[in-house]
């Protein structure tokens, strides 16, 4: 799988998750955030054509690239595309309103460093992203699923983890985090069986990582925090 190029290229065809990870929630949208994806979506925005993106085309540059799937609001993007111009940063969200939110902020503070993808990551890393394109990926406080027959909902699993791989360049980064025990324990539990990733030792320490929308949510209810990160295998 590793060695593979997108899904066309290999003349498949997309495999749709039998079941998503998110809810199918449209949300309310404020009228400047409605304004935004009508106005700013042509500047900041990645629409799916068929094939591998040209990501060098698309931010006109050669640079270290982070994808950050189920951004939210994009707070966290926006604080380390601040804080690191030359990287360029990628966002998959699937909710409107987050994605309202973050074109908003782009535009007021004129940052050029980030494109934003709408759509589900499993969908867009089949179709879009090239192998290997991405030096590390973020996934902060995917939705927890908590109940037990909603687990297979959850985002990380074995088949999206050999996605992952493939779009991740060998030596390049994996960071989860998660205010949920149980799914902290699953996410050790299938990176440590892949051969793609090897467990980086800071694992359970909150650093470089800014504090998002959902983990002060947690944090209020008195959720504790793990943070899980990987690296990708250069051998494999
Ligand atoms: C619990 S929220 C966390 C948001 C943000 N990372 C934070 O920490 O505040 C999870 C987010 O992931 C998004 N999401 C879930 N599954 C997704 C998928 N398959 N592709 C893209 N976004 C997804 C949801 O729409 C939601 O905004």
């Amino acid at each position: 799988m590793a060695n593979s190029i997108t899904l066309e290229e290999r003349g498949e065809s997309f495999q749709p998750r039998p079941i998503t990870s998110f809810a199918r929630r449209e949300g309310r949208m404020t009228p400047a955030q409605k304004k935004a994806l009508e106005h700013l979506w042509p500047r900041y925005s990645i629409d799916l054509g068929t094939g591998p993106l040209n990501l060098a085309a698309i931010f006109n540059r050669q640079a270290e690239r982070i994808l950050e799937i189920g951004f939210g609001n994009g707070e966290s993007l926006l604080q380390q595309a601040r804080a690191a111009p030359e990287r360029d940063f990628l966002g998959i969200e699937v909710y409107r309103p987050g994605i309202g939110h973050l074109l908003l902020r782009l535009k007021a503070e004129g940052l050029e460093n980030i494109r934003v993808i709408h759509g589900d990551a499993w969908e867009v890393l089949q179709r879009a992203l090239p192998n290997p394109s991405l030096d590390g990926v973020q996934i902060f406080f995917p939705d927890p699923w908590p109940k037990k027959r909603h687990h297979k909902r959850r985002l990380i699993q074995p088949s999206f983890v050999d996605l992952l791989e493939c779009k991740i360049k060998p030596g390049g980064w994996l960071h989860l985090a998660t205010d949920w025990q149980d799914y902290a324990e699953q996410i050790k539990a299938v990176l440590n069986q892949h051969a793609g990733f090897n467990p980086l030792a800071n694992e359970g320490q909150s650093t470089q990582r800014p504090c998002t929308k959902f983990e002060a949510r947690g944090q209020q209810q008195g959720h504790g925090v793990w943070d899980l990160r990987f690296k990708r295998s250069v051998d494999s």
